[in-house]
C-alpha cells in the first residue's frame, strides 16, 4: 500500500505520478472504512482528497502554514502529515481530535472549530511574516459554505493592504451543510462551469500585473488584442475589486491542474484567491447522493450507507421541531431563523411547511440576532435556533440588539452543555454565564422533553427575550405527569427531604433524581427541585431551601464562572442566607473530545461524584 509509506509530512512527495493515483484512491477506501466504524465528517472529507494532496504537494509544511476553515476537512491533511494510526481513536476520549489541533501536530498551524475563521487568522500570519521578515507561505483553506460568514469579508477587505504573497483557496462543493444560500453563492453558481482559469483572465489586467510574467504577457496579449478587450463578465471581478488576485475556477479532482494554479498562485505579489470546485461526498455514492446526511455521521453500513444505530427515543431537537411545527400553524407571526444549521436544528420540518416564514442566513449567528431583532420590533415573533457555541459569537448582538431593546427575540439554543465528540470547539459549556448575565433576558432550561414543548410556547407568547437552553441527545422522559405551568422565575419542587436541598437546572435534574436515589439508599433524604430558571432565579424558592436545609447543592452542565450556582450562591450571600452551598458545575476550562457520559465522570458531573462530593460535604454524625 501506498498510504502505508506516509509517515511523516512531505512523504507524499516521494511518489511519482502513479503512486499519487494509487494514494488518492487508498485514501479514499481509507476514510470512508474508518469513518463507517467511528463516525466523524465523511462527506467534506472526500471531497478534499485531492486538493489536499495538492496543497501538501505544492508546499512545504515544516514551514509553510495552511488554516483549515472549520477544520472538519482535516482528515486527509491528518494522514498526510502521519497521523493515520490516530483514525482508530477519531474523536473519542483520550483519541484524535476530529479537528487541527496545534497541540496534536505542528502542521496544524491554525485550531479550527467554528466557521469562517481562516482568512482572519491567516492573514494575521502573513502580516507578522510582513514584519519580522520570515519567509514561508500561508494558505487559508475555506469552504463555500464558510464564506457566507461575516468574518470572512471582513478579513477578505483587509488582504488588500498585504503587499507580499497571501493565499486564499476557496473550496467550492456548493453546500454547506445542506444546500449553500446567499448572494455569494449565486455569484459563484454564475461561474462555477466556466472553463479553464487562464482564458479567462482577459480584462483583469489589474491583478495579472502583480503575477511576474506570466502576467505581464498576457497583459499585453489582452491590450494587443482586436477584440474582446473588455468582457462584459470576467470569473471573480468581485474578489479583483477588492484587490484580491483571482484565479479560477480550476477543477477539485485533478491534482495536476490544481498544482499548476497553486504554483501560479505563489508567485503573486498580494492576496490571491484560487477558486477549486469539489464535490462533497466525492467517491462514495450514498455521500455523494446525501452529502447533508454523510457531513456528519455516525457509524453506517458501507455497502448500503445506512446507520449502524437507530435512534430510539426522542432527541430534545425533535421535539423543539414538532414544537416549532405546531406554533407555526398556530401561529402567523411565528417566523424561524438558523445560521445555516437547520437540519441540525430541527428546522428542517418548518422550513418545508412554511418556507415563506423561514430563513437560513449561512453561517451568520451575528447577523441571524440583529436581522431576527429588526422582525421583533416590526411586529414578528422571531425564534433563532442556533447550537450554544456558536451563539458565543453574536453576543453583543444579543446584548445590544435584542435586549437592550427588550425585544421580543426567542433563542432556542442547542448542543447545549457537554456535546462530546466534537470536543473543545463545539461544548455548549458557556451559555449560562454568557447569558444570565444580560439584563431582560430570561434564560431558562427544561427537565425533560415536555417541559421543553411548554418552555417553547412560554416563550413565543412572551413580550420580551427568552432564551431556552436544551442538550445534545435524548430527551428525558421523566415526570412526565409532573407539568405544572411554567411561571416565569419559578421553580419546581419535585420531592422533597431534609438534609440537602439539590437545586438543579434543565439535564441535572435527572442527575439530581438519581442522586437523590443513592443518597436515599443510605438513608440520607433530600429535597429535589427543578429550577427551570436561570435567570430570574426563583429567590423565594431560594429563601425557602436555605433556611430548611443545612446543605444547598446547585447542579448545572455549564462552567462554574458566572453560571447558575454562582448566581444561586451570590443572592444567598446578599440575602445573608448561611446555609452551606456545594456547587456543582463543569470546572472553568475547555473539555476536550468524548462520550458526553465519558466527559461527565472525568468532569464530575456524573451522579456518583456528585453524591460522593455531597456526602463528603453532610455532617459525619448523620
Ligand atoms: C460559527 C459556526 N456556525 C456553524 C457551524 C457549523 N458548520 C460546520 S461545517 C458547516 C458548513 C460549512 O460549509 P463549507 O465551508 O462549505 O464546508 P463543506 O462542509 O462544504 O466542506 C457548518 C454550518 C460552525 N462550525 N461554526
Ligand atoms: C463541524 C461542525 O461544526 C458541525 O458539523 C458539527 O459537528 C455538527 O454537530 P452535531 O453533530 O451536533 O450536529
Ligand atoms: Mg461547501
Amino acid at each position: 500500500m501506498v498510504l502505508d509509506r506516509i509517515k511523516k509530512v512531505n512523504d507524499i512527495k516521494q511518489l511519482n505520478e502513479e503512486e499519487l493515483e494509487e494514494l488518492q484512491e487508498e485514501i479514499r477506501d481509507f476514510l470512508v472504512e474508518n469513518i463507517a466504524k467511528t463516525g466523524g465528517h465523511l462527506a467534506s472529507n472526500l471531497g478534499v482528497i485531492e486538493l489536499t494532496m495538492a496543497l501538501h504537494l505544492s508546499f512545504d509544511l515544516t514551514r509553510d502554514r495552511i488554516i483549515w476553515d472549520v477544520g472538519h476537512q482535516s482528515y486527509t491533511h491528518k494522514i498526510l502529515t502521519g497521523r493515520k494510526l490516530g483514525f482508530v481513536t477519531l474523536r473519542q476520549y483520550g483519541g484524535m481530535s476530529g479537528f487541527p489541533k496545534t497541540q496534536e501536530d505542528p502542521a496544524d498551524a491554525f485550531n479550527t472549530g467554528h466557521s469562517s475563521t481562516s482568512i482572519s487568522a491567516g492573514l494575521g500570519m502573513a502580516q507578522a511574516r510582513e514584519l519580522t521578515g520570515d519567509n514561508y507561505y500561508v494558505v487559508s483553506v475555506i469552504g463555500d459554505g464558510a464564506l457566507t460568514g461575516g468574518m470572512a469579508y471582513e478579513a477578505m477587505n483587509n488582504a488588500s493592504r498585504m503587499k507580499t504573497n497571501f493565499i486564499i483557496v476557496l473550496n467550492d462543493n456548493q453546500m454547506s451543510i445542506s444546500e449553500n444560500v446567499g448572494g455569494m453563492n449565486q455569484y459563484l453558481n454564475s461561474f462555477r462551469t466556466s472553463d479553464a482559469y487562464l482564458d479567462l483572465k482577459d480584462g483583469v489586467t489589474n491583478s495579472l500585473n502583480r503575477i511576474p510574467v506570466v502576467g505581464e504577457r498576457m497583459v499585453k496579449r489582452i491590450r494587443n488584442a482586436k477584440s474582446g478587450i473588455k468582457q462584459l463578465f470576467v470569473p471573480g471581478m468581485f474578489f479583483e475589486n477588492m484587490g484580491i488576485t483571482y484565479l479560477g475556477p480550476v477543477d477539485g479532482t485533478n491534482i495536476k491542474e490544481i498544482r499548476k494554479v497553486l504554483a501560479e498562485a505563489k508567485r503573486v505579489r498580494g492576496p490571491v484567491l484560487v477558486h477549486v470546485r469539489t464535490i462533497k461526498g466525492e467517491g462514495y455514492l450514498p455521500a455523494e447522493r446525501h452529502p447533508a446526511r454523510f457531513h456528519g455521521t455516525g457509524p453506517f453500513d458501507i455497502d448500503t450507507g445506512v446507520p449502524l444505530y437507530h435512534q430510539e427515543k426522542a432527541h430534545y431537537t425533535d421535539v423543539f421541531s414538532t414544537v416549532m411545527r405546531k406554533m407555526g400553524e398556530r401561529e402567523p407571526k411565528v417566523v424561524a431563523i438558523t445560521a445555516a444549521m437547520a437540519d441540525g436544528t430541527g428546522l428542517k420540518r418548518f422550513k418545508n411547511l412554511f418556507p415563506e416564514r423561514f430563513f437560513d442566513v449561512g453561517i451568520a449567528e451575528e447577523h441571524a440576532v440583529t436581522f431576527a431583532a429588526g422582525m421583533a420590533k416590526a411586529g414578528l415573533k422571531p425564534v433563532f435556533a442556533v447550537y450554544s457555541s456558536f451563539l458565543q459569537r453574536a453576543y453583543d448582538q444579543v446584548l445590544h440588539d435584542v435586549c437592550a431593546q427588550n425585544l421580543p427575540v426567542v433563542f432556542a439554543v442547542d448542543r447545549a452543555g457537554l456535546v462530546g465528540k466534537d470536543g473543545a470547539t463545539h461544548q455548549g459549556i458557556f451559555d449560562l454565564s454568557y447569558l444570565s448575565s444580560i439584563p431582560n433576558l430570561t434564560v431558562m432550561a427544561p427537565k425533560n422533553k415536555w417541559e421543553l414543548s411548554d418552555m417553547l410556547k412560554f416563550a413565543i407568547a412572551a413580550e420580551e427575550p427568552v432564551a431556552i437552553r436544551y442538550p445534545r441527545g435524548e430527551a428525558c422522559d421523566l415526570w412526565k405527569d409532573q407539568r405544572a405551568p411554567i411561571q416565569k422565575g419559578c421553580a419546581e419542587v419535585l420531592a422533597e427531604g431534609t438534609y440537602a436541598a439539590l437545586f438543579a437546572i434543565g439535564s441535572m435534574v435527572e442527575t439530581a433524581w438519581q442522586v437523590r436515589k443513592k443518597l436515599a439508599e443510605k438513608g440520607i433524604p433530600t429535597t429535589v427541585v427543578n429550577a427551570r430558571f436561570a435567570m430570574p432565579l426563583d429567590k423565594n424558592c431560594l429563601r425557602k431551601l436555605a433556611e430548611s436545609h443545612p446543605l444547598l447543592v446547585t447542579m448545572e452542565e455549564n462552567v462554574a464562572s458566572g453560571g447558575f450556582g454562582e448566581h444561586v450562591a451570590a443572592f444567598l450571600e446578599e440575602e445573608a442566607l448561611h446555609t452551606k452551598v456545594l456547587r456543582i458545575a463543569i470546572p472553568d476550562c475547555f473539555v476536550e473530545h468524548g462520550s458526553v457520559g465519558e466527559l461527565k465522570k472525568a468532569l464530575g458531573l456524573d451522579a456518583d461524584s456528585v453524591t460522593e462530593k455531597i456526602l463528603a460535604e453532610l455532617p459525619e454524625e448523620l
